[in-house]
C-alpha cells in the first residue's frame, strides 16, 4: 500500500468564502485538463453545503460543453424529490440548466438497487477516471453514500465503480465506489462547521475507522475546505 499524501487545509470565517475559494481552484484545474485532454470529468457532492461552490464554479468562464459532470453518490428516489441530489445539483449549476454541460445522471436504471448500481458501474468503467473529484463530508465521517458500518459498500472490490449503499436508518442510496472515489485525479473535501472539523482531526488519527479516510489516505493528497460556519 502506498503512502498517503499530504493533506492540505484551507481555512475560512464563511461557507461563502470557502465556495468562491473552490470554485477558483477548480475552475484553474479544468482549464488545466481541457487544454491537456480536450474535455474533463469532475464529481461534485450532494446534500446542503455545495449550492454556493456550484454557483459559484458555474459563473466561471469554461468551455462547458467539454465538461461532465456527475454526482458523487444519489439517493435512490425520483430525480425530482427533495432529496434528490440531482435535483439539487440542477438548480445550483447554471451551465446544467443552459445546457452547456453534460451531466451523468445516476436516475433511470430501473426500481432494483443492486441492480441499478451494477449498471452504472459498467457506464462508468467506460469512462475515463474522474479529474476533480469534489466531496463533501458528514459528521459521522461518511462521503459520497460511504457511510460507517455499511459495510457491503465499503468492501466493493476495487473493479466496482458504483456500489448499492444502505446505510443504517436512512433511504437506500448509490455511490461511486471506494476505489473510484480514491483513483480521482485532484480531490478536495468541501466542509463547515466545528463537529467536521473533529471529524476530520479523528479521522486523520484513525483513518480506517471513518469513510472520510479513504481520500485522507490517498497517496495524490488531498485538500481541505473548511469553513467556521
Ligand atoms: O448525504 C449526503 O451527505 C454528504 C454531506 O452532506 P451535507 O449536507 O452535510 O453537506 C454529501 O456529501 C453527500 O453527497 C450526500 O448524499
Amino acid at each position: 500500500m502506498s503512502a498517503a499524501g499530504p493533506v492540505a487545509w484551507h481555512r475560512f470565517e464563511t461557507l461563502s468564502d470557502a465556495s468562491e475559494a473552490l470554485a477558483e481552484a477548480v475552475a484553474i484545474r479544468l482549464r488545466a485538463a481541457l487544454a491537456e485532454r480536450g474535455s474533463a470529468l469532475i464529481a461534485v457532492p450532494g446534500g446542503t453545503t455545495p449550492a454556493r461552490f456550484l454557483a459559484a464554479l458555474g459563473e466561471r468562464d469554461l468551455a462547458w460543453d467539454k465538461v461532465t459532470l456527475l454526482p458523487t453518490d444519489e439517493r435512490f428516489v425520483s430525480p425530482d424529490d427533495a432529496a434528490s441530489n440531482e435535483r439539487m445539483i440542477r438548480a445550483a449549476f447554471a451551465p446544467l440548466n443552459k445546457g452547456r454541460a453534460r451531466f451523468l445522471s445516476f436516475h433511470g436504471h430501473g426500481d432494483d438497487l443492486d441492480a441499478a448500481a451494477r449498471v452504472l458501474s459498467s457506464q462508468l468503467a467506460a469512462l475515463p477516471p474522474i479529474d476533480i473529484l469534489i466531496s463533501g463530508m458528514g459528521a459521522d465521517g461518511h462521503i459520497a453514500s460511504l457511510f460507517p458500518g455499511d459495510d457491503a459498500a465499503l468492501a466493493a472490490p476495487d473493479p466496482v465503480q458504483a456500489v448499492a449503499a444502505r446505510p443504517a436508518g436512512l433511504p437506500p442510496r448509490i455511490s461511486l465506489s471506494p476505489a473510484r472515489l480514491a483513483a480521482s485525479g485532484w480531490a478536495a473535501l468541501l466542509v463547515a462547521g466545528p463537529d467536521k472539523a473533529e471529524t476530520l482531526a479523528s479521522a486523520q488519527a484513525l483513518p480506517a475507522a471513518f469513510p472520510v479516510g479513504l481520500l485522507l489516505g490517498r497517496p495524490q493528497g488531498l485538500d481541505v475546505y473548511w469553513a467556521k460556519a
